[in-house]
């Protein structure tokens, strides 16, 4: 394919008067990480929400495979390829594991609200293999770890095989081992075609495995590139990172959004 799997140009929205996104270019190539980061309430939900059609933006343009998306429904995006996961895991509690994936393969418009039958057999098999978990199909959510079910819900997000995956604070409550096992899955997902969108504030998760990052502040873009490039940006170091010296880095701001327990 020839340009960007995804574009956004001068992308726009507010709430009330807040301006979430403001004037906000990202392109998006093919079989790439791409992280989002900054602070809170910088806008990078609203980004995520903008690009899957939860969120209209007020002006500005999106265009995804080649197609302007910037009015179609989150179902027709979500045919066209785009998936996305949650900042909080919304797993169904009363269906199993292999239900839950199975319920997010795409299908027809008639079969909403029904368990396909055909084809989704295989993909959730096959989502729930690719990610090491096929052992657990058989599990009710409620018997599972915080980690594992970070691993379901991208398991259910890969079943429709998307071209890009928007992740929204996959890490957020993962201690270290599986913060790394998300981080080779992630690059494996690449690896297997799929572009993936990564917004987290785990900076050693995001500057280790991103290709390119954009940084938001205020809805805008205030830095884009090479996380060491990124890294070193001041205007970056002055609204999210913090500086190198221990004696002045803001810890808040650089893992400023773990969620509560209850919050998960
Ligand atoms: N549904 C909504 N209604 C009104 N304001 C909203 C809504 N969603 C987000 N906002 C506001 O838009 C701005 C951007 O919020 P957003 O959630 O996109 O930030 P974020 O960068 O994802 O933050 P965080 O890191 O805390 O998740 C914030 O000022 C937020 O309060």
């Amino acid at each position: 394919m020839a340009g960007p799997l995804l574009r956004a140009e001068a992308l726009c929205l507010h709430y009330g008067g807040v301006r979430a996104l403001n004037e906000v270019d990202v392109e998006i190539t093919p079989t790439e990480l791409v992280g989002v980061i900054g602070p809170n309430g910088a806008g990078k939900s609203t980004l995520l929400d903008a690009i899957t059609g939860f969120a209209t933006p007020t002006s500005g343009a999106l265009t995804f495979d080649g197609q302007d998306v910037l009015r179609r429904r989150p179902s027709e995006r979500a045919r066209m390829g785009i998936a996305r996961t949650w900042q909080t895991l919304q797993l169904f509690e009363d269906l199993t594991v292999s239900e839950n994936v199975r319920m997010a393969v795409p299908r027809r418009p008639k079969a909403v609200g029904v368990l396909p039958r055909r084809g989704g057999e295989r993909a959730e098999h096959d989502a729930l293999a690719r990610l090491g978990i096929g052992g657990l199909a058989d599990r009710m959510p409620g018997e599972l770890s915080h980690g594992q079910r970070v691993l379901v819900g991208i398991a259910r997000a890969l079943a429709g095989d998307p071209k890009l995956l928007l992740m929204d604070e996959p890490a957020a409550g993962l201690d270290g081992s599986e913060r790394d096992l998300l981080g080779e899955i992630l690059r494996d997902v690449v690896a297997s075609g799929t572009s993936v969108v990564l917004v987290d504030h785990d900076m050693p998760l995001v500057l280790g495995i991103c290709d390119r990052l954009y940084v938001l502040d205020f809805g805008a873009v205030i830095a884009s590139g090479a996380p060491r490039q990124v890294r070193n940006d001041p205007a970056v170091v002055a609204a999210y990172l913090g500086a190198d010296d221990p004696e002045t880095r803001d810890e808040e701001r650089l893992q400023p959004s773990l969620p509560t327990e209850g919050a998960r």
